[in-house]
């Protein structure tokens, strides 16, 4: 079962529980129930499935509970807090790295796991954030490991060391570090081979590696679909070589979250980073409460803003936007800005999720790719338009017939999808003037945002949203909990 599949299946769940009059033991067996079947489904280690089982039933005391006290919510924040303790893996401290000072960090895990890549992915991350990093290529093992390093690296622009000759890793994870070290590479990154906790030779050869360069930090890199073998495996591999962290991988795929909470328990070692796609800016911190809130279909809107705030950098671009909009200047070109934004900030279902309410269940993996196909569909119509019409918010001009067939001719697309493009467009001016109306925009974005201004903002966006799009967010509690959380962020 996919993340996305176990977050919607818990969801369900602990919505059931607004289904019945009295929440009483019975009900929340049930219940609780259900979500062990999810979360084993997902490969989540039996023992760790019993103990959150065991833990929320200790926590909800349904005799104590006052009547008065809504015991759904009860129950969703004890199940939400018992999968962050899942996800605890101690002290984050033991992970940072110390700049300026030498930092040897060895990447292990099991073969094809996405250690070479997210090797290149963390010294990438960090070169950015001025350290100056360097790779070893101590992976002897598979034909071909340090031509993919190289390669790797050099996009990077980051300094490697490996051998086509020398076959003991050992000698040269020493000596690539030694020499890293002499030219004051603060973060000297040792990549090894791939292995399996059943061949011990290799495992001691991991041993051997670790002695010879003893590393600050050792990183278990993990294929976030590895499943129920994930438990065993990443504490093999944590009572060898001391694991501190992991970094889970491949979670953009069909990747089964399961396996991430079991390595976690299974090494005592905190998630710190995961793999979201081949690329090298496919990498993000983790951060537990955001990644359960995401499971659970909560939405992150800090991770939204962040998006957000990456694809719109210039701030002179903003206000230009605001302004416009704000003066009712709603036209093509804005809505086409927007449109290549949207595609810039990836996968929308990723972005989808972030937003409060906006659970996994309304992005479809299938709907996604059509409405990205949709959005391109429309791009391609406006690139066959003039400036003049891009610029224009006059309906009229846009509706002329000759100019409809020139756009689809020119665009190779059928008059009815340039028809729906213009639909399309009218619905988005009429939301975007409606909105604008009695919206208190702050006048400068260098400025302050006041919170109350926003608030009141969000207010009456709820107020204006139709019936069915209020429900698809979660309802006026998902507006108020989306309110709560913008409190905290401006
Ligand atoms: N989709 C996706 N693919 C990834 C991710 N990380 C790595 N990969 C792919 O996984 C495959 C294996 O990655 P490698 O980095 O070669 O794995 P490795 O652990 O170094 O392999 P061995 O050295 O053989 O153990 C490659 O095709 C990578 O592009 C990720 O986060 N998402």
């Amino acid at each position: 079962m996919v993340l996305a599949e176990l977050g919607q299946r818990i969801s369900r769940a602990l919505g059931s529980l607004n289904s019945v009059t009295v929440v009483d033991e019975a009900v929340l067996d049930a219940c609780l129930k259900e979500i062990a079947t999810a979360l084993l489904q997902a490969d989540v280690n039996v023992r760790l499935v019993a103990n959150l089982r065991n833990n929320v039933k200790k926590r909800v005391n349904m005799e104590q509970l006052a009547s008065g006290l809504n015991k759904q919510k009860v129950i969703e924040k004890a199940v939400f807090d018992e999968l962050c303790a899942m996800l605890d893996g101690g002290d984050p401290k033991k992970t940072e790295l110390r700049k300026g000072k030498t930092n040897v960090v060895m990447f292990v895990g099991l073969q094809g796991a996405g250690k070479t890549t997210t090797c290149t992915k963390y010294a990438y991350l960090w070169k950015k954030k001025g350290f100056k990093p360097a790779m070893v290529c101590a992976d002897t093992f598979r034909a071909g490991a340090f031509d993919q390093l190289k390669q790797n690296a050099t996009k990077a622009q980051i300094p490697f060391y490996g051998s086509y000759t020398e076959t003991d890793p050992a000698i040269i994870a020493q000596q690539g570090v030694e020499r890293f070290k002499k030219e004051g590479r603060d973060l000297i990154i040792v990549d090894t081979s791939g292995r399996h906790k059943q061949e011990e030779a290799l495992f001691e050869e991991m041993r051997q590696v670790a002695s010879a360069v003893n590393p600050g930090h050792v990183i278990f890199v993990m294929d976030g679909s590895i499943g129920q073998a994930a438990f065993d495996q990443a504490k093999a591999f944590h009572e060898s070589v001391d694991v501190g962290q992991v970094i889970i991988t491949k979670l953009d795929g069909h990747a089964k979250g399961g396996g991430a909470l079991s390595a976690v328990a299974a090494t005592k070692s905190p998630i710190t980073f995961i793999g979201t796609g081949e690329h090298m800016h496919e990498f993000e911190p983790f951060e537990t409460q955001k990644f359960v809130g995401r499971l659970l279909g909560k939405g992150d809107w800090g991770g939204f803003i962040d998006k957000v705030k990456d694809v719109i950098p210039e701030e002179e671009q903003q206000q230009e936007l605001i302004d416009k909009i704000s003066k009712g200047e709603f036209t093509l070109r804005i809505m086409y800005e927007q449109f290549a934004n949207i595609m810039k900030m990836g996968p929308m279902g990723q972005v989808m999720s972030m937003i409060p309410g906006f659970s996994n269940a309304i992005m479809q993996p299938g709907s996604e790719k059509e409405s990205q196909a949709k959005i391109k569909r429309y791009m391609t119509i406006m690139d066959s338009m003039t400036d003049k019409e891009l610029d224009s918010s006059s309906t009229k001009m846009l509706g002329e017939h000759s100019r409809i067939l020139r756009w689809a001719r020119g665009s190779g697309s059928s008059v009815q999808d340039v028809v729906l493009l213009l639909e399309e467009y009218k619905r988005l001016a009429k939301v975007f003037s409606t909105a604008m109306k009695g919206m208190k925009l702050p006048k400068n974005l260098k400025g302050d945002i006041n919170p109350r201004n926003m608030q009141q903002n969000i207010a009456q966006m709820s107020r204006m949203l139709p019936p069915h799009m209020l429900k698809m967010m979660g309802g006026p509690a998902a507006i108020q909990s989306l309110l709560k959380q913008m409190e905290g962020k401006f």
